[in-house]
């Protein structure tokens, strides 16, 4: 019934004798392993069984008293699953404990995990890929995908049904999961991205390509785009693989998607599920014709180093081996399928037997690699081999599930299954976390700087505003006081000292000129505002070289007309100046005026108590008007002069701008004056030629 014994099946009592402590995952020199290596606890008893897959996995998960800093090296997990069959079904591969495989005629395959056929999703992601989900988070990229033949239990392991909920999400749950809780910690930030591809007859299609046309079929309304009718590829692109120096390998135009939350990314994964060629075969009603994997990227930045750690898990469901089919279509994917297949098989093979090599040829302290010999890989003769050379190559944690169909229809398939899961385990790996210094952290750092300076000054302007509200007084002091007895001085020291008592109400304190001066004052901002604005804009335009250009380039009627409104502009300044300053010159005397009328000791300047007794207590000679609520005439002078500043301050800015309109047109001068020479010889020809013409 089985072929002769093949090399491969000979070689299985070998891995019975391989060193244990070389085969199972570690960290590199800077791990500190458990001291005491949990043992299985099935309840099938091996003598030989010394390290089980759970403390093989064990030693693997964050939350063991292991600190993993550096690589991760270890070998490929491989477990396996075998199809539940009917009590009136025939067996022919035996379970004989949690690690043995046995056929009475061909012998025993000793792996790193065999369930039993009543075994959950639940519990093989427990005990297999939730360990591989912490690696994940941890920064090392994970791998997980199933082998088997047709109709074996791959999609049912890896998707799973409403009862049993499969791998893919149970893994995604958990990611959310342990991301959720290092933020709650506040220590880092997470950013996921999602891709979803399948090979599909040696082609690789986006299955989550929203541009790609099609039916709205299974289109989530969360999503902007609909995604492509399922099973269609009229208008999916075959995309192409090229080497990364980032990610070993990358799928040109593969679309990726964030995803916030676990129920986004799920959408991801039903979109991507309802794209996937599947069809009815002779052994599956709903066979997966392509082999899909779902790639999720996780960028973990730590807050604290701005250290940025790229991790991506990638979960594959592959196509089953198959027989011959008598349908055409069938046959040719089978033929596809058959082909990549035993090209990840050739992988595989030459994989294992490198890391067999070089652990003969050295098995003391080194460091274990996928390919140590770099002998040729043939990652190329398929997509499959060529979408997982980064993995395998010893770029990620793997961890194999073989589905197993133990009945005797299809005992030939379930051996090349185990023939593959016995080489598979036997890869080594040399897993590394990908690590940088974010570009955007330090952005982040500096932003965050930014932000803790403008607090700071918005507490200062806080401050000084309560400050300011609270202390009228000192601002009081240190303005007006000064101002007050400056101007007691000058009243003193004025040539009239008399004391003109009628000049205590403020009516006559106030002149009305200052009523005519105010609003002369006014006018004349508006009319300089008025000005400024019709300036600025023609400033704007003539600052820019380009409109300098266009104005050279004008005929000369257009330029002068330009000119004559800059000159009529021009001198509108210089009347507003002369006016202005015309203005000061009343305002000044006006303010000599007052000080000579308000020399003397019983000024009454009408301000509020709290002021007010400021004042006295630095001035005795000065008398309050308490409760009086009137303007405080040094105030309005103060005012006045302020405004003349301003006018002042106005004026130097239309000088500024008179300055750049004049040097425009020296420039447009300059470029017009070879026109206007042209000009000037045109007309010139034209009179000689008429001379000329007329001499004729
Ligand atoms: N462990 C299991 N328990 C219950 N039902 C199972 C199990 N494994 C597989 N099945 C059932 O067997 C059928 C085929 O399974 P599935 O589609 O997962 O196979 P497959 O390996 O993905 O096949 P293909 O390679 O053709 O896509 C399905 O109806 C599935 O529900």
């Amino acid at each position: 019934m089985f072929p002769p014994q093949s090399p491969s099946l000979r070689s299985v009592g070998s891995f019975n004798n391989l060193k244990k402590g070389n085969r199972f995952g570690t960290t590199s020199t800077t791990t500190t392993r458990s001291s005491s290596p949990i043992r299985s606890v099935s309840s099938h008893s091996d003598g030989q069984y010394h390290h089980s897959i759970k403390s093989r996995i064990i030693r693997n998960n964050p939350n063991s008293n292991q600190q993993t800093h550096e690589a991760y090296t270890g070998k490929i997990i491989v477990a396996i699953r075998p199809k539940p069959i009917s009590n009136n079904e025939k067996k022919v591969w035996n379970i004989v404990d949690n690690k043995r495989i046995a056929h009475d005629d061909v012998g025993e395959f000793r792996l790193d995990r065999i369930f039993d056929c009543d075994v959950s999703n639940l519990e093989i992601y427990s005990e297999l890929c939730k360990p591989l989900i912490d690696k994940l988070a941890m920064g090392y990229n994970a791998t997980l995908f199933a082998y088997g033949m047709t109709g074996s239990g791959k999609t049912f392991t890896m998707s799973g049904t409403q009862e049993d909920t499969g791998l893919i999400p149970l893994s995604i749950s958990h990611l959310f999961n342990t991301i959720n809780e290092e933020n709650l910690l506040g220590k880092k930030k997470y950013e996921m991205l999602v891709s979803y591809m399948e090979i599909y007859n040696e082609k690789l299609y986006d299955l989550l390509d929203t541009n790609v046309e099609g039916v709205n079929f299974g289109y989530s309304s969360n999503l902007q785009t609909p995604p492509r009718f399922g099973n269609s590829f009229n208008s999916a692109q075959d995309l192409r693989i090229r080497d990364d120096a980032q990610y070993g390998i990358k799928v040109v135009g593969l679309s990726e998607h964030r995803c916030s939350s676990k129920d986004d990314l799920m959408k991801w994964v039903r979109i991507g599920d309802k794209n996937k060629k599947i069809s009815e075969t002779e052994y599956n009603s709903r066979s997966s014709r392509s082999h899909s994997i779902l790639l999720v990227r996780l960028i973990a930045t730590d807050l604290e180093t701005g250290i940025v750690t790229t991790s991506t898990l990638s979960l594959c469901d592959l196509a089953g081996s198959e027989k011959a089919t008598s349908q055409q279509e069938r046959r040719k994917e089978g033929a596809f399928i058959n082909k990549s297949l035993l090209a990840l098989g050739t992988v595989i093979a030459k994989l294992s037997s490198e890391s067999n090599q070089h652990r003969n040829a050295d098995n003391v302290n080194h460091q274990e690699t996928s390919n140590p010999n770099n002998s040729h890989i043939p990652y190329r003769d398929s997509k499959l081999t060529r979408i997982l050379q980064p993995a395998l190559s010893g770029n990620s944690i793997i961890t194999t599930i073989c589905t197993v169909d133990i009945r005797s229809d299809a005992s030939s398939e379930t051996l090349n299954t185990l023939r593959f899961a016995s080489r598979a385990k036997n890869v080594s790996l040399h897993v590394t976390k990908k690590q940088n210094v974010s570009k955007d952290e330090e952005k982040d750092k500096l932003i965050f700087t930014l932000i803790q300076q403008l607090e700071e000054q918005k507490k200062l302007i806080d401050d000084m505003n309560v400050n300011k509200m609270s202390g009228n007084v000192l601002n009081f002091e240190k303005h007006a006081v000064p101002f007050a007895n400056e101007m007691v001085a000058n009243a003193n020291s004025g040539p009239n000292n008399n004391i003109d008592t009628s000049r205590t109400e403020k009516s006559n304190i106030v002149d009305p000129s200052y009523a005519l001066l105010e609003s002369e004052n006014k006018v004349l901002k508006f009319k300089l505002e008025h000005c400024e604005n019709l300036l600025d804009k023609d400033i704007v335009e003539l600052q820019d070289r380009q409109m300098i250009n266009i104005v050279e380039m004008l005929p000369d009627g257009v330029g002068t007309l330009l000119e004559m409104k800059f000159q009529g502009l021009e001198s509108q300044i210089r009347q507003y100046k002369l006016y202005t300053a015309n203005l000061e010159k009343r305002l000044a005397s006006n303010k000599n005026d007052e000080n000579r009328h308000n020399s003397g000791s019983n000024m009454v300047i009408p301000i509020n108590s709290a002021q007010g007794s400021r004042i006295a207590s630095n001035n005795s000679d000065i008398s309050m008007a308490d409760n009086c609520s009137e303007e405080d005439p040094y105030d309005i002078i103060r005012h006045k002069e302020e405004e003349i500043k301003e006018l002042k301050k106005g004026l130097e800015r239309k000088d500024k701008m008179i300055e750049a309109l004049q040097s425009a047109r020296r420039l447009r001068h300059r470029a017009l004056k070879p026109l206007a020479e042209a000009n000037l010889l045109y007309e010139n020809e034209q009179e000689n030629r008429g001379f000329n013409n007329l001499e004729r």
